[in-house]
């Protein structure tokens, strides 16, 4: 399959290994979800190149994070610029191997130069303090220095954003960089690489390696000069990361699945919330860790809302991404596609009512129609597991207290949602609300100004914002003796 772009060098098929684009013998394809066809043919790589990868970005390290702060924010602006400069190419490849509509795609590729812009300014206010000291001849300086080289495994639903918001940080802190990207979506990494390249990144400071997942991943938690692993994907994988790393104690961060809430409640505006959800359910076909998973609407204003929304729902859109006017491409691979299958069934048959949809689209294999069903009830599969696609499962509920307890009855915290518009409901809803990230009166929460992250199994760590850098810092004090005393 050719992608028609005005730089085709942008394509690579290649690794990004300490400097060289460089191949193996064994590939694997990449292929496009919505049409099947084969884009390229990545290389298989493993733990040798792993550890060579590791090794470039030590050395590289160690001039780059001697350079001033404002130098290496230049560098990442230059990068970012670039990135936007060829924002149309970028998005025709992301939208290539991902799916998602072309719109989504240009919109994430500014998202994820906004992590290398914000970050580069960051690194220049990491400060430290002087403690006064503990005996009259003691001062203590806190310093941050860079916490070493960093490994990131990326997940295919935002095969850019989440790069850019994870080596933003790393880079801007004076750290090298490893990157696995999901096998799935591996181009769109190697053309940020092109660009990093282009932008003046130093040979060997990042490298962007395909192949086996448990292979390149078990060099990354096995090898004790990375000091840091930042995964982004499922609950299951970051568990086992996580247990990994704890060998040579190797920090993580981690940005795992969620099972987003989305509350509206009596007093809230319909025609936001119905806006509201429309976005937060069906942007990148429902495939985002902050997607609305659960939308509970207060008996109030439940036919309301319901009414509105299916209105809404039947107007989208379900086609090709790279085709003008596409809301809703297709899911990733077949299990996706299963999965919301498996979801829908199992819901109706525990009495629920499709209203929208209910089955495969007929665009082809991997297409899911989008979905709205009607009193699901609180059984249902949905209500405990991500169904990461385009499915919206509508539940009752009478009470503010009820609709709290729904929403925290998960053991996942990443993101929720709700509307409201009285003053004193908003404070109490926003408080008992046990998640990382709580949108009101809205369904999209994502920049790169705020910290993004969540509480109990979906994840450690925040991303984006002035926190964001932290996770790529260690703290060192000296104690200093012997001072005179002022005089
Ligand atoms: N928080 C989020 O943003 C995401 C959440 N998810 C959730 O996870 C579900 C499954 O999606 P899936 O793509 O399978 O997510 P995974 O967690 O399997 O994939 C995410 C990344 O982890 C890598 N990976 C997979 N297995 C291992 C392993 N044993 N060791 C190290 N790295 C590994 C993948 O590599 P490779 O591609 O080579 O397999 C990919 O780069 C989704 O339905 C969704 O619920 C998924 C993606 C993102
Ligand atoms: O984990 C995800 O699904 C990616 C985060 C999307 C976002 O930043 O909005």
């Amino acid at each position: 399959m050719t992608l028609s772009l005005s730089r085709p060098d942008l394509l690579k098929e290649d690794c990004y290994l300490a400097g060289e684009w460089t191949g193996s013998e064994q590939r694997i394809a990449v292929t496009n979800p919505a049409t099947g066809e084969t884009i390229a043919n990545v290389p298989k790589m493993g733990a040798p190149e792993t550890k060579a990868a590791i090794d470039a970005a030590e050395a590289a390290m160690a001039d780059w994070s001697r350079r001033t702060a404002k130098d290496r924010a230049g560098v990442l602006r230059k990068w970012a610029d670039l990135m936007k400069a060829h924002r149309d190419d970028l998005a025709v490849i992301m939208t290539a191997e991902q799916g998602k509509p072309l719109g989504e795609s240009r919109g994430e590729i500014d998202y994820s130069a906004s992590f290398l812009e914000w970050f580069g300014e960051e690194g220049k206010r990491v400060y430290g303090d002087i403690i006064p000291g503990h005996q009259p001849d003691k001062r203590i300086l806190v310093m941050k220095q860079p916490v070493g080289v960093c490994a990131a495994i990326t997940p295919w639903n935002f095969p850019s954003a989440m790069i850019g918001r994870k080596v933003g940080p790393a880079l801007a802190a004076g750290c090298g960089m490893v990157i696995k990207p999901a096998t799935a979506t591996p181009l769109s990494a190697f053309a940020m690489c092109v660009l990093a390249e282009e932008a003046g990144v130093p040979k060997g400071l990042l490298s962007c390696l395909t192949g086996g997942a448990s292979d390149i991943a078990g060099e990354m938690t096995s090898n004790f000069k990375v000091r840091k692993l930042t995964f982004t994907g499922s609950t299951e994988v970051g568990a086992k990361l996580m247990a990994a790393c704890s060998e040579n104690i190797t920090k993580v961060s981690l940005e795992l699945g969620g099972n987003a809430p989305f509350l509206v409640f009596d007093d809230a505006d319909i025609d936001d919330a119905v806006e509201g959800a429309l976005s937060s359910k069906f942007r990148n076909a429902g495939q985002t860790c902050v997607c609305a998973n659960r939308i509970y609407v207060q008996a109030g204003v439940y036919d309301q809302f319901l009414e509105k929304f299916e209105t809404a729902v039947r107007k989208l859109s379900v086609g090709n991404g790279m085709d003008e006017g596409t809301d809703i491409g297709p899911l990733i691979d077949r299990d996706a596609v299963e999965k919301v299958k498996e979801h829908v069934e199992d819901a109706v048959s525990k009495g629920a009512r499709v209203v929208v949809g209910g089955g495969p689209d007929d665009h082809g294999d991997l297409f899911y129609t989008p979905t709205l069903l009607a009193d699901v009830p609180v059984e249902a599969q949905p209500s405990t597991e991500e169904t990461f696609g385009p499915l919206a499962p509508v539940y009752r509920f009478e009470t503010v207290e009820e609709g709290i307890r729904l929403a925290n009855d998960t053991v996942f915290g990443l993101a929720a949602y709700f509307y409201a518009r009285d003053y004193a409901r908003v404070m109490h809803v926003a408080e008992s609300l046990e998640y990382g990230i709580v949108g009101h009166n809205t369904g999209l929460i994502s920049t790169e100004v705020a910290p993004f992250g969540g509480v109990k199994q979906s994840g450690l760590g925040r991303e984006g914002s002035k926190y964001g850098i932290d996770d790529y810092l260690e703290i060192k004090y000296l104690c200093m003796s012997g001072v005179e005393a002022r005089s």
